[in-house]
């Protein structure tokens, strides 16, 4: 009996993690896209997918089946999908190609017996396909409907059971709290092993999030000095001009703390502060995250009101508050903007603070990192006949948004008569030309899904971590009155977040420079 338990258990943990193993030739698979008619799929995922195609990572041996409750034929769904990646090729026979491989279903999620008939779709496709039985299952929907399709898939035999990989690939937002973020990953890893879950952080797939651990790690000259000795502050700003568009009902019940700290600036902040790893796999990287994360000083109530500000825009630049936006109620107490100052407790990070903000309606549409450092204990060019001469902070500039680039000020000397000096900018901008080359985030990701490479995916202990540090924060918002509106559209926030490091003698350097 024992040893009959002892096999099923192994077989069912092998078809969970059938074959799961990193893929080096990233061209076989059977895609199977929950939500295929939403916003997301149309505006960036079929686009991403159809790079990946025109630059040959994918070929003939590739399948897609769009799946929601629209009853769509392939004439419809392909016809939708030559439309959604119509800015990406002018090629008509190339978009008509590609979109053949596209198939439509009608499939209500929330229905068991949908899913039966999904297995027999699949397998026709990888046979067809030759796709050598790889599937990958992309929920892009509602996240209430995240747990349950991962359960159906299971349950009604939808994974490959022929030696292929079986991926999950989920959307954010994973949970709004640490509970709801446990109970959904429980969830999922009933039916999914962790290295065959996908969490998407978009982020995670821009150049400068990725190029980060390469400028550190790869050059001794930066890394040396990359700790509280040298490192006076570190700002992360994700700046949006946008406001909430139409998307009242999900942004509502989430607010900028959840849609943008929570996931992608936590992220950042776990690629700037973690210690280099032994190697650069995923397993290695994402040790160093979490423990970056996880060293983090949790605030509790007084902490949090000192050390973090939320906002609401009100009217500006001739466009209507938060409040005045169509479906958001005319009391919402929701934060379209939020600033931190994050802590470690840890020998690195012990006395530098790393200060967060992102907003929407703010005055530039910018993402960026502004590392300070500390200015030499003695100015000797203060001192003596040798005027005026303040030396200024060096500030490290990473811009991730929507320029790519690198600057660093420095010191130096003025060229005039005398001892003077002056700042300049040691300055990297990728030119026009090699940004349009740069791959779209959703397009390195999917490459990376199919690779079977999870570095630039977040692991469940980050997301828990990452909850566990604004948990209490947003817990004294919810419970206490906001004074909103607070900011004017089209400025850079509230008040409150430049005093927020007045408080420590510093000021936010964008875009005060
Ligand atoms: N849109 C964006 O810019 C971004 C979105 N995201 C995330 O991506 C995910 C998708 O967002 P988005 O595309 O905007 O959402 P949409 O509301 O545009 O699309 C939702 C999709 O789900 C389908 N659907 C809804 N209910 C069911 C059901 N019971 N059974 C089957 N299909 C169903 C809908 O089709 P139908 O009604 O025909 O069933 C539709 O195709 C979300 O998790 C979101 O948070 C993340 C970052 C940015
Ligand atoms: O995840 C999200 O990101 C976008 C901002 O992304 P970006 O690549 O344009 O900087 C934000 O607008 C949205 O609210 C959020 O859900």
């Amino acid at each position: 009996m024992l040893f009959k338990c002892v096999i099923l258990y192994m077989s069912i943990e092998i078809i969970k993690g059938a074959n799961d193993m990193p893929t080096e030739n990233p061209t076989r698979a059977t895609f199977m896209l929950f939500g295929g008619t939403g916003d997301l799929a149309l505006r960036k995922l079929y686009p991403a997918i159809f790079n990946l195609y025109k630059k040959g990572s994918l070929s003939t041996h590739f399948a897609l089946v769009g799946l929601s409750r629209k009853a769509l034929t392939d004439e419809e769904f392909r016809a939708k999908i030559i439309e959604s990646i119509s800015s990406e090729t002018d090629d008509k026979a190339q978009a008509e190609e590609f979109a053949s491989h596209f198939y439509w279903k009608s499939h209500d999620v929330t229905n068991t017996d949908h899913y039966k008939e999904l297995g027999k779709i699949a397998d026709e496709l990888d046979q067809k396909y030759e796709t050598d039985g790889n599937r990958i299952f992309y929920v892009s929907m509602a996240p209430r409907f995240f747990g349950i399709v991962a359960k159906n898939l299971k349950e009604q035999g939808v994974l490959s059971t022929n030696g292929g990989f079986n991926r999950l690939v989920i959307e954010k937002p994973f949970g709004r709290d640490y509970a709801s973020a446990k109970e959904l990953n429980d969830e999922l890893t009933s039916a999914f092993n962790e290295n065959q879950i996908y969490r998407i952080d978009h982020y995670l797939g821009k150049e400068t999030t990725q190029a980060i651990p390469v400028i550190r790690f790869g050059n001794p000259i930066i890394e040396a000095i990359w700790n509280q000795n040298y490192i006076k502050d570190v700002q992360i700003t994700l700046a949006e001009k946008l406001g909430v568009e139409d998307r009242a009902g999900y942004y509502d019940t989430a607010g900028a703390l959840r849609d943008m700290i929570q996931n992608h600036t936590l992220q950042i902040v776990s690629y700037l502060a973690m210690d280099e790893p032994n190697s650069f796999v995923d397993t290695e990287i994402r040790r160093e995250k979490v423990k970056a994360l996880e060293s983090m000083e949790i605030y509790d109530a007084d902490g949090v009101k000192q050390n973090f500000v939320r906002g609401q825009y009100g009217a500006g630049d001739g466009t209507p508050a938060y409040r005045d936006e169509p479906g958001v109620p005319h009391d919402s107490n929701n934060n379209t903007y939020a600033a931190g100052k994050i802590v470690f407790n840890n020998p690195r990070w012990g006395k530098t603070p790393f200060y967060i903000r992102s907003g929407k309606k703010l005055a530039t549409k910018t993402g960026r990192i502004d590392i300070e450092f500390k200015k030499p204990i003695v100015d000797i060019f203060a001192k003596g006949t040798h005027q005026p001469a303040e030396l200024k902070s060096n500030v490290l500039t990473l811009l991730i948004d929507p320029k790519i680039g690198i600057t660093l000020e420095i010191n130096t000397k003025n060229s005039a008569q005398g001892m003077h000096t002056e700042t300049v900018d040691l300055s990297y901008l990728q030119s026009d030309a090699r940004a349009a080359e740069v791959p779209l985030p959703y397009e390195r990701l999917f490459h990376d899904i199919l690779k079977g490479d999870g570095t630039y995916f977040a692991s469940w202990p980050e997301v828990a971590a990452a909850w566990k540090y604004v948990d209490p924060v947003q817990k004294l918002w919810d419970t206490t009155q906001p004074d909103f509106p607070n900011y004017e559209s089209g400025s850079m926030g509230p008040k409150a977040a430049d005093e927020l490091l007045a408080r420590d003698g510093n000021s936010w350097y964008f875009p005060n420079k």
